[in-house]
């Protein structure tokens, strides 16, 4: 269980390096950082920098090839694959870029099915209220394809917390949606923070986004280069200029 101390994740010294074409790339080169329970934080960092990676191995979706990955008093990164698919289904919420959802199922039944992949039979008013609390509470027996993109979206984060992880993890969430309906999803998200205290750790390209975190943490190379706490789209647009002119090679 999570105390009050213990950060909802720790990363310690985490490194993932892939071989590619007889080369080693360094997606992470060495990142140690406390995510606070109850914390919006934002991952920023030019094309190519790890943002996924880190997001990857936080969330036990990838392993690390060195460091600690601890979800609240766990470590994950050497558990096996058994005990750790265990854990991302109980303990671990997941957003996607491109939604995900299954298009055959019925937002209610996406919705439901983390609960019966647990053995869980669900209750239809558990999973009504999950959809009721992302605004669709009269969009249950649509299919993905009868949805607006945003809409999409928020029935991935229903299905996302239904399970009442303990980390909301998202890569990209708005990256395929308009900026007025990204900003509804963003909205959503900071309101689940301050509601319930739900831990979110996203990854956007974009600095309207990063601002809804109480914290950007920004990534060069695969290290930490910096943060901003209580971020504005401003300070964020300039530290990621400084940084892509830093990664393009125009400042050193
Ligand atoms: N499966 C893989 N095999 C080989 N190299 C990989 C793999 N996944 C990522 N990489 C490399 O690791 C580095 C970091 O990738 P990552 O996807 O984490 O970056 P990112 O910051 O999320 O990038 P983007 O903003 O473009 O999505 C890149 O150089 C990438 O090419």
């Amino acid at each position: 269980m999570t105390t009050s101390e213990e950060p909802a994740v720790r990363l310690r010294g985490l490194h993932r390096t892939y071989g590619h074409r007889g080369t080693t790339v360094r997606a992470l080169n060495g990142v140690s950082v406390d995510f606070p329970a109850g914390s919006f934080t934002a991952v920023m960092g030019p094309s190519g920098s790890g943002k996924s990676t880190l997001l990857h191995c936080a969330a036990g979706l990838d392993r690390p090839t060195g460091g600690e990955v601890h979800l609240g008093g766990t470590r994950l990164d050497d558990l096996s694959e058994t005990r750790l698919t265990l854990l991302r289904r109980q303990r671990i919420g997941f957003v996607f870029q491109q939604f995900n959802l299954l298009p055959a199922l019925t937002a209610e039944l996406n919705v439901a099915l983390p609960l019966m992949l647990g053995g869980r039979r669900p209750k239809r008013a558990e999973i009504r209220v999950a959809l009721a609390d992302v605004g669709l509470a009269d969009r249950l027996g649509h299919r993905p394809a009868e949805l607006s993109g945003g809409q999409q979206q928020r029935v991935a984060i229903a299905r996302a917390l239904v399970t009442r992880p303990e980390v909301l993890f998202a890569d990209e969430p708005t990256g395929a949606l308009d900026s007025a309906t990204g900003r509804e999803v963003l909205t959503l998200l900071r309101g689940m923070v301050e509601e319930r205290r739900q831990t979110v750790l996203m990854v956007t390209h974009d600095p309207v986004a990063a601002a809804y975190a109480d914290r950007v943490l920004f990534l060069r190379d695969g290290r930490l280069a910096g943060e901003l706490v209580g971020p504005t789209p401003q300070a964020v647009a300039e530290r990621m200029t400084g940084l892509e002119a830093e990664a393009s090679g125009a400042v050193r």
